[in-house]
């Protein structure tokens, strides 16, 4: 089991800055959301993660090493990312190999088999994949490498949708056999969100979340009825957002109700799923208790 720990990371590009003080600590064996909006800094955390671009300040431990140019540490860690790392002309099955030179655990069996499911022929060079195929291939590898946290960065990109539902199946059945960690960064928060334990949520460069997906849905409400009386009822607690039809409004709370405030009988109160909590937790004005 690999420990990685994130100690204050910041990031800036030139004016810009990306990541503010970010710490948290990868649970062993536990399947991670890394959720944020477009721009969020979830691909540079990544980065960092794995040293391809270094922190502006903080430091990254794995199993309390650091991991800057630590080939044994980052050897523990795979990042599956958007990049396209290899060369053009290499053919499928001579990635794999390439790939165990670095992983000396690859699984060409696993690798096999899920090309076979996914219709990838492994004798075409890399350059005449689409890019749906690039993807695949990718997660292919991430799937197949021997690492015990495994980061993935919009490993659905171009997926027609049977292959994503392959893709997470294949995934859940890896876990299943060797339990790891895995970071999935995505947007596609609806496919995920039975897949993931844990959610980290970035937004404006602060970890403003990490936190079991149980805590969270336990504690997110949407309080609906008429609009008068739901604004009564949410008055002074955490709306975070709300949707409005007709005469009828959804505040949505996140944080604790008030057990003391009397619940009318045209107001309901109900849970909300993880997307809709994702959408109105990273809205512009919402703040996160
Ligand atoms: N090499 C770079 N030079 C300058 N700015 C960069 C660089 N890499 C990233 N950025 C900026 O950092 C911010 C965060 O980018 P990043 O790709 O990490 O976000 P993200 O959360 O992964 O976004 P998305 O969900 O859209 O993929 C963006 O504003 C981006 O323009």
């Amino acid at each position: 089991m690999t420990e990685v720990t994130l100690n204050q990371i910041s990031k800036t590009f030139g004016k810009q800055t990306v990541l503010k003080e970010i710490s948290f600590q990868l649970k062993p064996n536990t399947i991670y959301g890394l959720l944020g909006r477009n721009g969020a800094g979830k691909s540079t955390l990544l980065n960092i993660l794995t040293n391809r671009i270094p922190a502006s300040s903080g430091e990254v431990q794995i199993d309390g090493q650091s991991n800057i140019n630590n080939d044994a540490a980052l050897g523990k860690i795979y990042l599956m990312s958007e990049q396209n790392l290899y060369p053009s002309r290499m053919k499928v099955f001579q990635i794999f190999r390439q790939t165990a030179l670095f992983y000396p655990g690859f699984d060409f069996e696993l690798a096999h088999q899920l090309t076979a499911k996914f219709g990838l022929n492994e004798n075409l060079r890399f350059s005449r994949l689409s890019t749906g195929y690039h993807s695949i291939l990718k997660d292919i590898i991430a799937l197949s490498v021997d690492a015990d946290v495994v980061l993935l960065d919009e490993p659905t990109l171009g997926l027609d949708a049977n292959h994503r539902e392959l893709f997470y199946q294949e995934l859940m059945e890896t876990y299943a056999d060797r339990p790891r960690t895995f970071v999935i960064s995505t947007h596609l928060i609806e496919e995920i969100a039975g897949l993931i334990e844990n959610v980290l949520l970035i937004k404006d460069g602060n970890l403003v979340l990490n936190d079991s997906t149980e805590n969270l849905l336990a504690r997110s409400y949407a309080v609906t009825g008429p609009e008068k009386q739901v604004q009564e009822y949410t008055k002074g607690l955490n709306v975070i957002g709300h949707d409005s039809l007709g005469k009828l409004r959804s505040d949505y709370v996140f944080g604790k109700l008030d057990d003391e405030r009397i619940l009318p009988d045209t107001v309901s109160v109900d849970g909300i799923d993880l997307k809709k909590l994702f959408i109105n937790l990273t809205n512009r004005e919402s703040e996160v208790h």
